[in-house]
C-alpha cells in the first residue's frame, strides 16, 4: 500500500488531522516530528537551539527516507519538510501527497499560544506568517497531489474530505 503524506504550513492541522484520518481509514500514522523527538530524546525546540536548524533538517531528511520506504502509512510531516527536493522525491515515490492550507489569520489563532515552533520564535504575528507562507507556497503547491483548505472546518470533516479525494488511489 502507498503512503499518505500530509504537508503544509505550521498550524494547518497536519498532526491533528493525521490522527483522525488514521482512525477513519484504519491505517497507522507516524508524526515525523514526534519520531525525531523519540529518537533524539529532545523536543524540536531544543534540537533547533542546541544543534541548529540545519541539523534538524538533516534529522528530518533521515526520518523521511526511512519512514517513506515503509509499507504504507500516514505520515504527518513538519511544515518545512517539502523545502528539500530529496524529501519530496522520497514522499512521492510511493505515496500521495496531501496539502492542507489555511489563511494566515487562522494559523495565527491556532499557534499563537504554543512555544514549540522555533521557526516562529520572535515572529509570532500574522504579517510574518503571511510572508513565510508566500515564500513557501511554490514548494507546497509543487509537491502536492491535491489541496484541502481547512479554515472553519472541523477536523473530522477534513479527514473525510481527504479520504474521499484519495478514494481508489489507495
Ligand atoms: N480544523 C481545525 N480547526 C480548529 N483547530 C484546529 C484544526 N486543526 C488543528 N487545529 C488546532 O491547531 C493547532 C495546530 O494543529 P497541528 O495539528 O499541531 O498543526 P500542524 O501539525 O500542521 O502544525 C492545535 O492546537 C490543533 O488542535
Ligand atoms: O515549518 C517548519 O519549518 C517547522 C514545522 C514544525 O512542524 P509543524 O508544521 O507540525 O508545526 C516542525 O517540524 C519544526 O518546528 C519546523
Ligand atoms: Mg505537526
Amino acid at each position: 500500500m502507498m503512503n499518505i503524506a500530509l504537508i503544509g504550513f505550521m498550524g494547518v492541522g497536519k498532526t491533528t488531522v493525521s490522527h483522525a484520518l488514521s482512525e477513519r481509514l484504519g491505517i497507522e500514522e507516524t508524526d515525523i516530528d514526534q519520531w525525531i523527538v523519540e529518537k533524539t530524546g529532545r523536543p524540536i525546540a531544543e534540537i533547533f537551539e542546541k544543534e541548529g536548524e540545519q541539523a534538524f533538517r538533516d534529522r528530518e531528511t533521515e526520518a523521511i527516507k526511512e519512514l517513506a520506504s515503509g509499507d504504507g502509512r500516514i505520515l504527518s510531516c513538519g511544515g518545512g519538510a517539502v523545502l528539500r527536493a530529496c524529501n519530496v522525491e522520497a514522499l512521492k515515490r510511493d505515496g500521495v501527497i496531501v496539502l492542507l492550507t489555511a489563511e494566515p489569520e487562522t494559523i495565527f489563532e491556532r499557534v499563537r499560544c504554543g512555544k514549540s515552533r522555533p521557526v516562529l520564535n520572535g515572529n509570532m504575528n500574522v504579517g510574518y506568517i503571511a510572508h513565510l507562507m508566500e515564500k513557501r507556497r511554490p514548494a507546497y503547491e509543487a509537491a502536492a497531489d491535491f489541496a484541502v483548505p481547512t479554515d472553519g472546518k472541523p477536523v473530522e470533516q477534513i479527514a473525510e474530505e481527504i479520504a474521499e479525494r484519495i478514494g481508489d488511489k489507495l
